[in-house]
């Protein structure tokens, strides 16, 4: 059904010339913590038009604009859309592999290299849509992913991950991922998942030209994301930072994860992590690392006058113990921070409302509680993850941005008895939206009928899973 009321449309377009009052939200939270769209009155709701929003109306308030129809959101709390940074959608097909699973990093990685040498095509396809819809029924209207996994039968993954985005209608910043740098040369990853630098700055090209848009309100960009400094050799790095910048996108990758990443740069390059990046000519405002923990003071200073992007993966980092990310630090020094849930096999779960729970209570084990609020997380987890994907269009309840968001009703039992409902939301542990909206299109209208229709994929999905670790 619907969520819909007053008028007779019910498609989930709202064609360009249409208007939508989203009417008086329970509760909600704008996307900043601080400036003119943090100060706000929102607590009438917003109004959209086409993809986006062109009005946000103080309690009490009427709209300025005509509205052809209305959402009664009074019993629901209103996000902007969440914008999850990294992810591996692949890992989906091993999570809670008996092998992996209570392992650091490298081991974990060492573990895993061999079964993911395996994927194809379908295996692509298929964990891409259940990534995608696990992180949408999350409050996630903006996904990136890093696919860096290409063995040799595998040539086209990020393609497949175009045409599934686009079908899905979510909003995504795909990475094209790569290593080059195998355990006969020194490196972690066996020679069956690794490809020459030509093939990689080859194909990085093709799909930029490809898929990549960089316009306001776009549905796909492409980034360039060699996968970490033990994958990818010296040059590949260097080459893919020209490109890029030849380009005009952005650049991904691991960084400051682990003390063993650290000792293995200091051991083979002969630097830490950071001085790496800017000999590799990556330390600026077009890069945003995953992780971003083991950085000393001087390190977190010029990571923040290059304005880089963190995307803070706290699940992760608890279940594989490498550390917890200096947030706070990194912020006020500069940094862009943004929230991920990470690949599946080290979180296990693709809950982009859960991740900021977990980010909460990690984050109030390094710094004081009353420093890291539901109002901090739940902009890392907008505004700020739209800062490191590099936009500005999107994160932010305000005239101008694109309507992306979600509806939560604060239903469950573990609600019951809550007074604020937006710290509900984090505190009590909201897990799924009601309805969400993606560019002005209702992507979700309910949830539970979503998840229902969502049944054979899932059953195809554990069978895929199956078959791989086979
Ligand atoms: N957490 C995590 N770190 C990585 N470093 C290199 N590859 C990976 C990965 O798949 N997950």
């Amino acid at each position: 059904m619907s969520p819909l009321s007053n008028q007779a449309q019910t498609s989930s377009a709202i064609p360009a010339s249409q208007t939508t009052w989203i009417k008086n939200p329970l509760d909600v939270f704008s996307g900043a913590i601080s400036g003119p769209d943090a100060e706000r009155d929102l607590r009438g709701g917003i109004v959209i038009q086409g993809s986006q929003i062109i009005e946000c109306i103080a309690a009490g308030q009427q709209p300025v604009t005509a509205v052809d129809q209305q959402l009664d959101a009074s019993d629901m709390v209103l996000l902007p859309g969440l914008i999850n940074t990294h992810h591996h959608f692949y890992q989906t097909l091993t999570r809670c592999l008996p092998a992996a699973i209570n392992q650091p990093l490298f081991p974990w990685l060492q573990t895993l290299y061999p079964v993911w040498a395996g994927l194809t095509a379908k295996h692509i396809e298929v964990a891409t849509e259940i990534a995608c819809w696990e992180l949408m029924l999350s409050g996630a209207t903006t996904v990136a992913d890093h696919h860096y996994v290409f063995n040799h039968a595998l040539s086209e993954a990020i393609d497949i991950q175009a045409e599934v985005v686009g079908r899905l209608g979510v909003r995504a910043t795909l990475t094209r991922g790569s290593m080059s740098l195998s355990q006969k040369d020194g490196g972690l990853p066996p020679d069956s998942v690794v490809q020459t630098e030509q093939q990689i700055l080859d194909d990085s090209l093709r799909l930029i030209k490809r898929y990549h848009s960089a316009e306001q309100g776009s549905m796909l960009n492409l980034a360039l994301a060699p996968c970490s400094p033990f994958s990818v050799t010296e040059s590949l790095m260097c080459d893919t930072a020209t490109l890029a910048k030849e380009q005009g996108v952005r650049l991904h990758t691991h960084l400051g994860e682990t003390i063993d990443e650290n000792d293995f740069c200091l051991r083979t390059l002969g630097m830490r992590p950071v001085d790496y990046l800017e000999h590799c000519g990556w330390l600026g405002p077009q890069t945003w690392l995953a992780h971003g923990i083991h950085f000393d003071q001087t390190e977190i200073q010029r990571l923040g006058a290059a304005q880089v992007g963190i995307a803070h993966c706290p699940t992760s980092n608890m279940v594989l113990a490498s550390g917890i990310c200096p947030t706070l630090d990194l912020a006020k020094a500069g940094c862009k921070l943004g929230m991920a849930v990470d690949g599946s096999a080290s979180n296990d779960s693709s809950n982009m409302i859960q991740e900021l729970r977990h980010s909460l209570m990690q984050q109030r084990l390094r710094y004081r509680a009353d420093q890291i609020t539901h109002q901090q997380v739940l902009n890392w987890a907008s505004q700020g993850s739209a800062a490191a994907l590099g936009r500005d269009d999107i994160g932010v309840l305000a005239p101008g941005k694109q309507a992306d968001i979600g509806l939560y009703k604060l239903d469950g039992l573990n609600f019951s008895g809550a007074h604020d409902p937006l710290a509900a939301l984090i505190l009590c542990g909201a897990s799924q939206v009601s309805t969400l909206m993606v560019a002005g299109k209702w992507i979700i209208e309910d949830a539970d009928e979503t998840r229902a229709q969502l049944e054979q994929l899932k059953l195809q999905h554990h069978q895929l899973a199956i078959q791989l670790v086979n």
